[in-house]
């Protein structure tokens, strides 16, 4: 096992034409034993990340260290990780648990200590019944699951898994989440998942550190990323349906502060604690977000509360999602799926105070 330190991380691409700056300045500590997930959209940095941790990509700047172990020069079989991908090819003639053993056999290991190994190992993924059988003979689950076996057989200090689930259908998904976490939990090795989906993500990981356009945005628990959302990218990219988002202004009247939304009559009430905070900022322009998990229909009616005309009522089984529009804007709340409300319907969302999240109209960082 081992702590994973990235101090400064860069990564450019050169060519003659023009240079890519993957990863920028990039900060990250794994925990020994941790579970993270490197999260972001495509072309955000993550694979130049990941293949600078593994030592299959040099480093342009900065330091990775395993444990106290500076690493940047060490090739990937001196830093002992091992690295799972998507399709992993098993050798069709060969047993289960020959295909679970080969790299212990190419590290000169005795025939008892593999084949305990790799019923070990099998157990752990529970494939101990089909050791026997021939990879053409599984499921595509259960040959995930080798795979994931094969890389893990080796003991490596750190466990990488590239898009591992992203063109594995939902069900069998959903299997391969709980079986990951499994082996984390039974295991205990340093992991690091690389996907652009926000639900393994959040699923599997201790931490996410979630990246775009080259740089680290926040690296938090689920619960961080979701309540406390660093800057507007964040908020907008965890959680699902997206954050509602205003561009709002900020008044201050005999009522207080409120932020008035730009080109519409919306108001959102702002807690008193919280005004003081946003005007000492001092940004007239800011961006709101609320979460259409925080927008209630049929509310306690002495929380504040949008007001606008339902354009979709979009039924999606355990819940139904409004789209709402005041002519100007238009925003989603998550109601209950036997919510009757018709298109061109005026209905009132409530909200509660601490649900709004604003951030800097400039920086687009949060301020509460
Ligand atoms: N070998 C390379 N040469 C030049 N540019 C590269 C190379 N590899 C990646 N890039 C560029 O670096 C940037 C980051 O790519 P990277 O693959 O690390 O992102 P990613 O988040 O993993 O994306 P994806 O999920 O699509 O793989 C992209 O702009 C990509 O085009």
């Amino acid at each position: 096992m081992a702590r994973v330190s990235l101090r400064d991380v860069n990564k450019i691409y050169r060519s003659r034409h023009d240079d890519v700056h993957a990863v920028n300045d990039l900060n990250l500590t794994v925990n020994d034993g941790e579970f993270v997930a490197l999260l972001g959209p495509s072309g955000c940095g993550k694979t130049s990340t990941l293949r600078m941790i593994v030592g299959l990509e040099e480093i342009s700047a900065g330091e990775i260290h395993f444990d106290d172990v500076l690493v940047n020069k060490l090739d990937s079989q001196a830093r002992n990780v091992a690295m799972a991908f998507e399709t992993y090819a098993l050798y069709p003639n060969f047993t289960i648990e020959e295909n679970l053993a080969f790299p212990l056999e190419v590290r000169g290991l005795p025939a008892p200590e593999r084949r305990k190994k790799a019923r070990e190992i099998a157990e752990i993924l529970r494939i101990d019944d089909i050791l026997d059988q021939r990879p053409g003979a599984l499921s595509g689950g259960q040959q995930q699951r080798v795979s994931l076996g094969r890389a893990l057989i080796r003991d490596p200090a750190v466990f990488i898994l590239d898009e591992v689930m992203s063109h594995i259908d939902a069900h069998l998904k959903f299997q391969m989440l709980f079986d990951l976490k499994a082996i984390h939990q039974e295991m205990k090795r340093t992991m690091i998942y690389v996907t652009h989906d926000q639900v393994e993500a959040l699923a599997l990981a201790d931490r996410v550190a979630v990246m775009s356009n080259a740089e680290l945005q926040q690296f938090g628990t689920r619960n961080d990323l979701y309540h406390t959302p660093a800057n507007v990218f964040v908020a907008d990219f965890i959680g699902e349906p997206p954050t509602n988002f205003f561009e709002a202004e900020l008044f201050t009247d005999h009522n207080g502060t409120v932020l008035k939304v730009v080109g519409s009559d919306l108001v959102i009430q702002l807690e008193p604690g919280h005004a003081q905070r946003i005007l000492r900022w001092n940004e007239r322009h800011l961006t709101v977000g609320i979460r259409p998990q925080s927008l209630h229909l049929g509310g306690d009616p002495a929380l504040p509360a949008l007001e606008a005309k339902v354009a979709i009522n979009e039924y999606l089984g355990e819940r139904s999602i409004l789209t709402l529009t005041d002519g100007t804007r238009s925003f989603r709340a998550m109601v209950d799926p036997d919510t009757t409300a018709q298109r061109g319907e005026r209905v009132k969302v409530h909200y509660a105070l601490q649900d709004v999240m604003v951030f800097s109209g400039k920086t687009e960082l949060i301020i509460l």
